[in-house]
């Protein structure tokens, strides 16, 4: 495309004269540039890409865009937001992709890749060609990618969407991460459904506030429009059990559909009967009512399903069919996933990194737990320290045998993370193990039938961070072994 009729998109009520170079790839990372590249020069937390500028003339860039003026004989555009200019050229470049596809954006605090697990699962199933963004990884159809973030920044994502619509993607699932949000990483998306599942405390380090966190989190469903298309209506899924939902339908011009326990909603889930293979439960909804037989446990993996079925509906597919496919689902990678080397007592990885996710994650194991709970937890380093007296309260206040330990320390000192973990024990008896294999092994060695282990925090992922390495660790393998050498 050549850089006037890119830049229309950008200024569309600019005419510009000079050069007009082919561009042929916008980037934001010099080591990526090739000849007839757009570079954009992102001011990041560590470094600033402007300081790149240079050298990606060097290696071929046909144009740059910045925030500043350059000294470079290669065309430079200055905006006043870099990132906010990326979106829209990276929309128009890759031809708004995201407009081929039926787009689904989840945000929440926790369900958000189990959620969007399931609502692929419901499109697959009903013949539906899918691709799926988010924290584990993306997917085109049936090939993965690894992902460094939840959300990606706007080149990425709708590079990944063009990729999607050629692959002959239909259905796009992603996880709308509120750094995502708060970035405008996901402007120009054209999202047809929003859906909502929680509010409680995580990423204070980044919003500061709760108000700006919820604020974040509600673009999503400002996002979806103010107008009707009622051959493709919007809906917006949101929990009316949480308190920010009413903001969220206030914000929001699309149609909603409510879903919920406790309060009235749209989709309801009633007579909730925990079993030792899953849940069961009536759905009432606007077309009817119908049983629901789940492999998954805890009253969260319900609030993921209603949220699902909702999607479901909104996608068009028929509830029968919808609840086929949630009934099929056996969970997913690192939540709540149980490790069975043929020990007698239980022992469940799962990805509760935040004060509510842990206390969910915990009540749940205590509905079946028939004596000790041994709970594995520690909080991530470079993240929200208000969170760590939190997690370490809760695990104190539901288990036995609270064990902290290292999550990823990342640049912090571990030790430090674990003070301020200690802050919030209010007299009760634990344990510190800083290693976090060590920990592993001592609940393993001292279990005995009928206990369970909460290994929290790290669920699928494959790592532990600690200053700048990254070594490999996954805390089922370090399990099997530790119950395999017992
Ligand atoms: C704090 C934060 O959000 N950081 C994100 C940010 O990194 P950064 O600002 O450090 O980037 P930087 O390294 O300073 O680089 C600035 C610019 O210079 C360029 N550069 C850099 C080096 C070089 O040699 N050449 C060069 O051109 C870079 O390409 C970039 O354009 O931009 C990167 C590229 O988009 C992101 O991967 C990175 O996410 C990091 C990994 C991260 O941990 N982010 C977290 C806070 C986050 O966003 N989390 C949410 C999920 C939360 C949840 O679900 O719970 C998420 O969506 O992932
Ligand atoms: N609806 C829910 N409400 C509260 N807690 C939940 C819910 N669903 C899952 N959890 C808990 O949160 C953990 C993380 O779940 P999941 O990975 O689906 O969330 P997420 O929002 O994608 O998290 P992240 O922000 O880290 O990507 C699970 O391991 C489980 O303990
Ligand atoms: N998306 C979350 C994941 C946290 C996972 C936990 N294991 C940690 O490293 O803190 C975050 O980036 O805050
Ligand atoms: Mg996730």
């Amino acid at each position: 495309m050549e850089l006037h009729k890119l830049l229309r998109f950008l200024q569309p009520y600019m005419t510009f004269k000079g050069e007009n170079p082919e561009i042929t790839a916008i980037v934001n990372d010099n080591r990526k540039v090739t000849p007839g590249s757009l570079f954009v020069c992102i001011e990041g937390y560590t470094v600033d890409g402007h300081d790149f500028a240079a050298s990606a003339a060097k290696k071929g860039a046909a144009a740059v865009i910045a925030q500043r003026e350059l000294d470079l004989d290669i065309p430079v555009i200055v905006v006043k937001n870099t990132k906010r200019a990326m979106a829209v050229l990276a929309d128009a470049f890759y031809g708004q992709p995201s407009k081929q596809l039926h787009l689904i954006g989840i945000t929440g605090t926790n369900g958000k890749t189990t959620t969007s697990h399931l609502i692929e699962k419901i499109l697959a199933d009903a013949g539906r060609k899918t691709g799926l963004i988010g924290t584990m990884y993306t997917k085109i159809a049936d090939e993965t990618f690894e992902v460094k973030n939840t959300t990606p920044e706007s080149l990425t994502l709708q590079s990944t969407f063009r990729k999607m619509a050629d692959a002959g993607v239909d259905s796009a699932v992603m996880e709308v991460s509120s750094h995502a949000l708060d970035e405008g990483r996901i402007h120009g998306c054209d999202f047809n459904i929003a859906v909502f599942t929680n509010l409680t405390q995580d990423h204070l380090d980044y919003h500061k506030t709760m108000d700006e966190y919820r604020r974040a989190k509600g673009l999503l469903f400002a996002q979806l429009g103010s107008s009707y298309n009622h051959e493709e209506p919007k809906y917006a899924i949101l929990n009316s059990d949480d308190p920010a939902s009413a903001e969220y339908e206030k914000s929001t011009a699309a149609h909603v559909i409510s879903y919920g326990i406790d309060q009235e909603a749209d989709l309801r889930a009633i007579n909730i009967q925990m079993t030792s293979g899953g849940t069961e439960f009536d759905l009432i909804s606007p077309f009817g009512k119908h049983k629901v037989s789940l492999k998954m446990i805890g009253k969260f993996s319900i609030y993921n399903v209603l949220a699902s079925i909702g999607a479901g509906i909104a996608s068009g597919i028929s509830i029968s069919q919808i609840i086929k496919s949630a009934e099929e689902v056996k969970g997913v990678a690192g939540r709540f996933e149980t490790v069975d080397a043929g020990q007698d007592f239980s022992v469940i990885v799962d990805y509760s990194h935040t004060p509510d996710s842990l206390k969910n994650a915990l009540e749940t194991v205590k509905q079946f737990a028939l004596k000790r709970i041994f709970t594995i937890v520690g909080c991530g380093g470079d993240r929200d320290r208000s969170k760590r007296p939190l997690m370490a309260e809760i695990a104190c206040q539901y288990s036995t045998d609270p064990i902290f330990t290292s999550d990823n320390p990342r640049s912090e000192d571990p030790i430090q993370i674990l003070r301020d973990m200690e802050e919030g024990v209010k007299g009760e008896s634990y344990k510190t193990i800083a290693d976090r294999k060590e920990a592993i092994h001592y609940a393993v060695k001292n279990a005995s039938k009928g206990d369970v282990i909460l290994i929290a925090g790290k669920g699928h992922e494959t790592y532990q961070q600690v200053g700048n390495q990254v070594f490999d660790f996954d805390d089922r393998l370090v399990a099997k072994e530790a119950i395999e050498e017992r």
